[in-house]
């Protein structure tokens, strides 16, 4: 009885106003918090931990100088046309198992979460699972005899369970097997790298329009440009390095299929800058279009190629992983 009226007179003195002083604060700083640890790099692995042979095989020394010299390396056939049909058909598994995202995916794809103006392809997230192959058995009503079980997962983070298949987990392991494999030749424009588990797998349907524009991989705006809840939000691509990309479509791919990577890459790659205050016109280098044939794996300087791209009239495929730096 006591207690409670103690309670009843505690609340009958506390102010409203009070209450407010301390919920806002509270509140900006859980918000701040959230935007602070919110990251992709949370799970990502030592280089050395995702060392693959094939990805050690396929670079070369000139490959690295290439990529530290001029920004940016394509090599050709970096994946077998069985494998690359193998991840399409994968793929296609993917688009057909039921999911929890049925509703809102198309085909087993959403849009990206970024504005529509700017890009309109299709992603899906897939990750190399930290759950053992043993455990997946009894949790999965598929397992590929080969290759452990991948999670996919939407923006919303919501995961799911799903074994895409051998080939696909194999152009995942090739693409996280690079920044090893560059170290393994000297690689030196950055350091400190870590790799994420997750790859963007991206879809443009082949309708003509869908596009990516003009852009950076790397966010080198400033705190005062962004203001600190969004800079705060943005720091996973502040630390991105190195941008890989594997290209699961046809080998034989015809140009006329479009979707070309086109590339701006700065004129000043050997100096520290970024591409911020890079004037358009005079700081880079004339663009060159990289064609998405299957088995093309393109590697660039996250801060220092501009990027976009160009309307495919064909289904296209391209798995990425975003290197972090420190
Ligand atoms: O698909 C490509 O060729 C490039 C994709 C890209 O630029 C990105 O996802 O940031
Ligand atoms: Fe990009």
């Amino acid at each position: 009885m006591w207690f409670r009226h103690q309670t009843a007179c505690i609340f009958r003195s506390v102010k409203p106003d009070a209450v407010l002083a301390f919920a806002i604060p509270a509140a900006c700083m859980a918000v701040l918090a959230e935007a602070f640890f919110r990251t992709e790099y949370a799970d990502a692995d030592a280089t050395a931990a995702c060392e693959f042979d094939a990805s050690s095989n396929l670079i070369k020394p000139h490959h690295v100088r290439e990529l530290e010299t001029k920004g940016i390396v394509v090599i050709e056939n970096a994946v077998t046309a069985t494998t690359l049909r193998g991840a399409r058909s994968n793929i296609r598994d993917f688009q057909k198992e039921g999911s929890i995202w049925t509703n809102t995916r198309v085909g087993g794809f959403a849009p990206s979460g970024n504005d529509p103006d700017v890009r309109q392809d299709l992603i899906a997230w897939v990750r190399s699972s930290n759950v053992s192959d043993d455990e997946a058995s009894t949790r999965s009503h598929h397992v590929e005899t080969q290759g452990s079980l991948l999670i996919v997962q939407d923006k919303n983070n919501r995961q799911e369970n799903s074994p895409l298949g051998k080939d696909l987990l194999y152009s995942i392991q090739i693409l996280r097997g690079i920044p090893f494999a560059l170290e393994q030749c000297g690689y030196s424009a950055s350091k400190n790298h870590r790799v994420p588990r997750q790859c963007q797998l991206a879809m443009y349907p082949g309708n003509g329009s869908a596009s990516y524009e003009r852009h950076l991989d790397q966010c080198d705006a400033s705190v005062y440009d962004l203001g600190i809840l969004e800079w705060l939000r943005l720091s996973d691509y502040r630390e991105r390095a190195i941008t890989t990309i594997l290209y699961l479509n046809e080998p034989n791919r015809p140009e006329s299929h479009g979707g070309a990577l086109r590339c701006w890459v700065a004129r000043d790659i050997d100096t520290k800058r970024d591409n911020k205050n890079r004037n358009e016109k005079d700081d880079f280098r004339p663009p060159f279009d990289v064609k998405p044939t299957g088995g093309t794996m393109v590697i660039f300087q996250s801060g220092k190629v501009d990027h976009k791209v160009l309307p495919s009239t064909e289904e296209r495929f391209a798995l990425t992983n975003w290197v972090a730096s420190s």
